[in-house]
């Protein structure tokens, strides 16, 4: 059990707000932000007393970050160490982390979550420190595999912020729920990483294809909800026990909270509405899941009251009052229903919520304190996420354990030799069965393994799980066989590395980087030459290859897409992914 940890940023006054004249209403001290009702203060008849003028809230964190020459200033790092540090660490361990940003328009949100160029927000930061964690929190060397999606919401439709689609073409993806994994959104692409850059471009490329638009308050609002998800596999061998743990970071940056104030959305009514549900269920969700929490910790410290005082005839009464929980209305929006883990489920969750200190603001900023506060009695369930085999392997080995202890104390009790000889025997049985079963789980475990990191290090593809098949997605121009043979199953990718790749048979003198068999295929057939990315075939000594139906027999310069034949039956398709990306370009220009 977690309780969600609550922190609260107030940003600088804009500069909207200070040539509105605006004052400063909100104070942060150690932990408890308080907001000053200033109409309130200048009505001198006002029946209102000091505690309604100054209204209190206490959080987990409160940022100052509204003036860096105070002395309590909290710039970038000051909230990565507290908030970054603890879903890194959340995630090393193997639990589920979300971090999410809520608050009014112009709050802050992006600017806490992304930062900018000059001032690094929570999620590079985070994805930085993934990569770093072996020298900062790992005391021994992991395998591990990082995988990422990237989302939004908008109009209560999901897009893939990572997926190019062809033509322009706007399409939406479903949200599922699987039986044991709950919601998930059919589709959607994951891309496997192996470093920082190529973890951070996915996330500039995912942020540049965001929706923002102007608003009476921001110029380059983000219209939209944005999650970004990180998938964190560990792996451990030691001594021969396997161990592999699972985390999902999801880093929330949501759409301005005053478009849950129906007034707002006038102006802008099926986008408005849209954001508005989504925001408005989070609301409902938020606080039925903290009345729900509130209740069921009361009726806890009730039953142990009662039970410690009386028999218990009390006691089933106030535990079916715990059973009476509010429904919570995950379903009602795509927000919630994606993040009905991290809201009351599998997850330690944070929420940064971000305010203005403007008086402006006085009732969007009075409501984010309300929300954060709500938020602060939700209590999550977290929970280590296991590989079931490791799992297995684990529990088998305790049976092992078990069982060699029995053996032990039956040889040790028994003096009869004909009686221990058969029990003896089967223990005996039992145990090399689980040994073998053992071995077979963690040779499965360890090529699993093997095989993932081998594909991604050494041939940096991405294998994406499409809509009804696995999409295998390379940076490197490469080959794919077109095998005509309709006995033939199976895919083949040759990437063509800078440099020369050989093209020949088994027998040949020199060792070829394509192996083909077959009629009209020679020892030594062509070379294909990678130079700078400009790709060329060369037939070898009148060899026959041809290039989209045309025979070649001098250097041919390969583009995107080109079909090639080699010895009449091998046909291949050519792809050159950084030129592919060039044409689709141009494409999209001239439409
Ligand atoms: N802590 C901060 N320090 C300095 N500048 C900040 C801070 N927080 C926000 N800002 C600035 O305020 C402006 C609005 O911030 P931001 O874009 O993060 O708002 P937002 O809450 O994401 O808005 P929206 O919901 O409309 O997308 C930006 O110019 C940003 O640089």
């Amino acid at each position: 059990m977690a309780n969600v940890q609550v922190a609260v940023r107030v940003r600088p006054l804009s500069k909207r707000e200070n040539a509105e004249g605006s004052s400063i209403i909100v104070q942060v001290d150690d932990k408890v932000a308080s907001i000053r009702n200033i109409k309130l203060d200048s009505r001198l008849d006002s029946p209102g007393n000091a505690r309604e003028r100054k209204i209190e809230f206490t959080f987990d964190y409160c940022y100052w970050s509204v003036d860096p020459d105070s002395a309590n200033f909290a710039p970038q790092e000051l909230v990565y160490q507290d908030l970054g540090t603890s879903v890194l660490s959340g995630a090393i361990e193997g639990y589920n982390v979300c971090l999410f940003a809520y608050g009014q328009t112009g709050s802050g949100k992006t600017y806490t979550m992304m930062g900018t160029p000059a001032s690094v927000g929570l999620t590079p930061r985070i994805c930085k420190g993934l990569f770093s964690r072996v020298d900062d929190y790992q005391e021994k060397p992991t395998s591990c595999r990082i995988e990422v999606s990237f989302l939004e919401i908008y109009n209560e439709r999901v897009r893939d912020l990572l997926k190019r689609c062809d033509g322009n073409k706007p399409y939406t993806l479903r949200v599922r729920e699987h039986p044991d994994k709950g919601p998930y959104v059919q589709g959607l692409s994951q891309h496997l990483v192996s470093d920082y850059k190529q973890l951070i471009e996915l996330l500039e490329e995912g942020n540049s294809n965001r929706i923002t638009a102007a608003t009476h308050i921001h110029d380059a609002s983000s219209r939209s909800h944005a999650i970004f998800t990180i998938h964190y596999t560990q792996a451990i061998l030691e001594s021969h026990l396997p161990s592999e743990i699972v985390s999902k970071i999801n880093l929330v940056d949501l759409a301005g909270s005053e478009r849950a104030d129906p007034n707002f959305c006038k102006d802008r009514i099926t986008e408005g509405s849209n954001i508005n549900k989504s925001l408005v269920t989070l609301g409902i969700v938020i606080s039925t899941l903290a009345q729900n929490s509130q209740m069921s910790t009361s009726c806890q410290s009730i039953n142990s009251m009662v039970s410690e005082g009386d028999s218990g005839s009390h006691s089933s009464a106030y535990s079916g009052s715990s059973r009476r929980q509010c429904y919570v209305p995950y379903r009602d929006s795509v927000l919630t229903w994606l993040l009905k883990d991290s809201l009351g489920g599998n997850s330690k969750t944070i929420m940064i919520a971000t305010i203005s200190p403007a008086s402006t603001s006085y009732s969007e900023t009075i409501s984010t304190l309300r929300y954060a506060a709500h938020a602060k009695n939700i209590i999550n369930k977290p929970r280590v996420n296991e590989d079931a085999n490791v799992k297995l392997i684990r529990e088998l080995r305790e049976e092992i354990d078990r069982l060699k202890a029995m053996l032990m104390s039956f040889e040790l009790r028994n003096s009869s030799p004909s009686l221990s000889d058969e029990k003896d025997g089967s223990l005996t049985e039992m145990l090399l069965q689980n040994e073998l079963k053992i071995d077979q789980l963690a040779k499965d475990w360890k090529d699993r393994w093997k095989d993932t990191k081998a594909i991604m290090e050494e041939y940096y593809v991405d294998i994406n799980r499409g809509k009804a098949g696995v999409i295998v997605a390379s940076q490197l121009p490469h080959l794919i066989a077109v095998d005509e043979d309709i006995l033939s199953t199976g895919v083949a990718l040759y990437h063509l590395r800078e440099g020369t790749t050989t093209i020949g048979r088994i027998d040949a003198e020199t060792e070829q980087d394509i192996v083909l068999q077959g009629p009209w295929v020679e020892s030594e057939h062509c070379v294909i030459h990678n130079r700078n990315g400009i790709v060329t075939i060369e037939p070898i000594g009148g060899s026959q290859c041809s290039v989209n139906e045309l025979d070649i027999t001098h250097s041919c310069r390969l583009s995107q897409g080109a079909v090639i034949v080699i010895g009449k039956v091998h046909k291949f398709r050519f792809n050159h992914p950084t030129e592919a990306a060039m044409l689709r370009q141009r494409r999209t220009v001239s439409l």
